[in-house]
């Protein structure tokens, strides 16, 4: 790096000292921590994302959100130059750079990180990131259409998904602002309040070459929706369920919860993820969850279903067999698992954290991911894309349209309508929608593919969670040795048991999760999990 580049990264530096004694890193989902400590890293993911931008030749996004925690628990993440997360590959600097004690460090660990990365610093690539942050918008839709009781119970429900909100007063948006222009000549645009996919889905746009504008977002939402309205089996769009393109999106921009003709969907606060539910009459309190198990198994049905319409004997020409298949963690419910497999699909398993699925589901023509929790999407290769568009091609020149045409045509605007970048609630619920309109179900009719198994989670405090290692997917403790072993003779006592501990990417604890045949047993066999755990690993362990 040249002598001014040098000047320009410690000058600026020098103004965002890292908070003392506190260990950041680069989680499941970017850095997070109490907003207070947050600043010198948002700065150095500005550089982070500026370095990225040169080394990939391509826009790199920077976004900052609230969680599903306390108001003032915040983090900042890279969206990569696919519209992805970072490649995992870059984590190890992007920790060392958050905890770099002085501007010094910081210097040298840019520079050691830019030589042996190759990174042409004083290139000709014009760096640009893209900013985004997610605020306050939230605001309950329709929920006074509901009476009191409903209201809260579904309050309740919100306790445990509600948005957060990001503060104000902390303008964080100048800061990796300053990150970013700390290398020579990068620039940073602000996109201003987006939801988290929203920006991920620009950065791809960008680099693709396509029209990446907020308004191109939700231009290319509405008429993928309208253009699977169309192709609806026997009703061509007739059937007037109160959601049309443009409206929808309206609707649902920032929208915490949406009723949709008596049924619920509620998004977290980045617009992420999803889940549905139902709160039934007379239910005292209940609310029926339809989870993102439920949503990775509808949209695996439908998109099965279209598939067995193109390999159509008629239509089998120029198609090549389609691989499908469905990604979960060990979370997933086992009898979603178990669904799916009825089903035939192939069911494969990763750690927590869609990274991790979502470089899993990029293996098939068309990879679905959800966590249980509602991150996901479905993924379609780019060569399963250009097949559907030779396909649908035939058909506008002048064919009559066929089942494994249409097929096709529902195909093509699914890739368009879900976000390929990563999980999106607002594409996902449109693409539930329109699914439903399609299969004539109503939410119950959808919540009755499979029963979940009774299922309990708990979180553990414990002196040191990495100790904790797992291997298979995290369902199975290597160390420390002895627990494996405790747990596995706990939980064959319990009829269609299952549990397994892993340290959370998130929050200082260990996560128990157990599954059995009621929910009472469910219930024992994680509060008995958890005292091994704790025997194990807890303070008074040694
Ligand atoms: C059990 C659970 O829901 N874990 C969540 C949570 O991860 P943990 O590593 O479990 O803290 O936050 C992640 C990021 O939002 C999300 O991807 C994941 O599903
Ligand atoms: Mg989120």
């Amino acid at each position: 790096m040249n002598e001014e580049q040098q000047c320009l990264l410690l000058s600026s530096a020098s103004r965002f000292s890292p908070p003392k004694g506190v260990k950041l890193s680069y989680g499941t989902a970017g850095f997070r921590a109490d907003a207070s400590l947050l600043q010198s890293t948002v700065y150095r993911v500005g550089i982070l994302a500026a370095l990225r931008s040169l080394k990939t030749r391509s826009v790199i996004g920077l976004m900052i959100t609230a969680s599903h925690n306390k108001v003032s628990d915040n983090r900042v993440k890279i969206a990569d130059s696919s519209g992805g997360m970072l490649s995992r590959h870059w984590e190890p600097f992007a920790d060392a750079l958050a905890n770099a004690p002085s501007p010094q460090h910081l210097l040298l660990l840019i520079n050691e990180f830019v030589e042996k990365e190759g990174i042409l610093v004083d290139g000709d690539w014009q760096v640009e990131v893209l900013l985004g942050e997610t605020r306050d918008q939230v605001e309950m839709l329709c929920f006074k259409q509901l009476n009191r009781h409903e209201q809260a119970t579904m309050s309740r429900y919100l306790e445990y998904l509600r948005p957060q909100l990001w503060l104000h007063e902390l303008h964080f948006s100048a800061i990796p602002c300053n990150g970013v222009t700390s290398i020579v000549g990068a620039v940073a645009t602000d996109m201003g309040i987006l939801t988290t996919p929203q920006l991920h889905w620009m950065v791809r746009a960008r680099n693709k070459g396509m029209k990446a504008s907020e308004q191109d977002y939700f231009e290319q939402l509405s008429s993928s929706f309208s253009l699977m309205e169309k192709v609806l089996p026997n009703s061509f769009g007739s059937k007037d369920t109160g959601i049309r393109g443009e409206g929808v999106c309206d609707m649902c921009k920032f929208g915490e919860v949406g009723v949709l003709v008596c049924r619920c969907v509620s998004l977290d606060g980045d617009a992420d993820r999803l889940v549905y539910f139902t709160v039934p009459p007379e239910s005292s309190g209940r609310i029926d969850l339809v989870d993102g198990d439920k949503i990775l198994s509808l949209f695996a049905l439908f998109i099965r279903e279209q598939l067995s319409f193109l390999n159509e004997k008629e239509d089998m020409k120029n198609c090549h067999q389609v691989n499908l298949g469905v990604v979960q963690t060990a979370y997933a419910n086992g009898a979603s698992t178990n669904y799916l497999k009825l089903l035939r699909l192939e069911v494969n398993f990763t750690p927590t954290g869609v990274k991790y699925l979502h470089e899993k589901a990029t293996e098939f023509d068309i990879g679905i991911y959800f966590e249980a929790n509602g991150h996901g999407t479905v993924l379609f290769s780019e060569s399963f894309i250009e097949s559907l568009e030779a396909r649908t091609n035939e058909i506008s020149l002048g064919s009559k349209g066929s089942e494994g045409e249409k097929a096709a045509l529902r195909l093509l605007a699914v890739s368009k309508l879900i976000n390929q970048a990563v999980g999106d609630a607002l594409s996902g619920l449109l693409l539930v929608e329109v699914i439903l309109q399609h299969m004539g179900w109503s939410i119950n009719k959808w919540n009755e593919l499979y029963h979940d198994l009774p299922s309990k989670q708990l979180k553990v405090k414990v002196a040191d969670r990495t100790a904790v290692v797992t291997t298979n997917a995290e369902t199975v403790v290597v160390s420390p040795p002895g627990l494996q072993e405790a747990i596995n003779e706990e939980t064959a006592k319990y009829p269609q048991g299952r549990c397994f501990v892993r340290p959370s990417g998130t929050e200082d604890v260990v996560r128990v999760y157990a599954e059995a045949s009621t929910q009472e047993a469910a219930e024992t066999l994680a509060n008995c999990v958890a005292k091994l755990v704790d025997q194990f690993l807890g303070f008074n362990s040694s």
